[in-house]
């Protein structure tokens, strides 16, 4: 099967005074459709540069970031935008809702902006917000929602643009831990649901084992993946 997410030997270097900083090192990945990958490691190893590199939001300083086939190096700015709307999902730690939005209205505010038809998406809106368990909660405005359910729509708002690839960083970070495992089979769910290959930057390891594999970055460098078990 061919990696919807493909990194090949990624280095990603920053200055650091007269030397540079390789925040990423040779790294190596490849997720698949329906893959659910976590990642953890230390503060500073370079986890959320990784995330950033395979959202082609920050470019690598060498190797090849390849997406759904297509290798991404040669596109400009613009092709890199439409290519991130298209295939990329980005979930970060803070929902970043628009307080005076309602939960359809945060989904399809991309899509008006962009000029697209509303009716459809107000359609795709709505069965997602019930995919994420929001379905009695379309108009409900950020304030009327819990962390939990903040974070729901948020994730229900990745997938408005059919991603093949989803991004997500610290999901639970502000959460109890039920909430947190809640958000967590959520993300099971809908990367099986919608094929998406997943990658997850976590430190709470108690909910590895709801993702297919785990690796440690240390110091930019990708350590081997470990396959984990589903959860008792
Ligand atoms: N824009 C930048 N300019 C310079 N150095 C950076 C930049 N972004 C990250 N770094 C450095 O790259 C290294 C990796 O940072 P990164 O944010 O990827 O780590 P992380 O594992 O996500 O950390 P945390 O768990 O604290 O979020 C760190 O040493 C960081 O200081």
């Amino acid at each position: 099967m061919n990696p919807v997410l493909n990194l090949v030997n990624v280095t990603l270097e920053y200055p650091d005074g007269e030397s540079t900083l390789k925040a990423l090192d040779s790294v190596h990945l490849r997720v698949d459709a329906g893959e659910f990958f976590s990642l953890v490691g230390p503060s500073g190893s370079g986890k959320s540069s990784l995330l950033a590199v395979a959202a082609t939001l920050v470019r690598p300083s060498s190797g090849l970031v390849i997406i759904d086939g297509e290798d991404t190096t040669g596109l400009n700015d613009t092709e890199l935008t439409a290519l991130r709307r298209e295939k990329v999902g980005i979930i970060f730690q803070q929902p970043n809702l628009l307080p005076s939005l309602t939960a359809v209205e945060q989904l399809i505010i991309g899509d008006h902006l962009r000029g697209k038809p509303s009716a459809p998406a107000r359609k795709r809106a709505s069965e997602l917000l019930d995919v994420v368990g929001l379905g009695a909660s379309l108009s409900k405005r950020p304030h009327q929602l819990s962390g939990g359910q903040r974070q729901r729509v948020n994730i229900a708002r990745a997938l408005m643009g059919r991603p093949r690839v989803l991004l997500v960083d610290e999901p639970t970070a502000a959460l109890d831990h039920e909430r947190s495992e809640s958000i967590v089979r959520l993300l099971r769910q809908v990367t099986d649901e919608f094929a998406t290959a997943t990658v997850m930057v976590t430190h709470d390891t108690d909910f590895l084992p709801f993702t297919d594999s785990v690796a440690t970055m240390r110091d930019g460098h990708l350590g081997l993946r470990t396959p984990v078990g589903p959860p008792n």
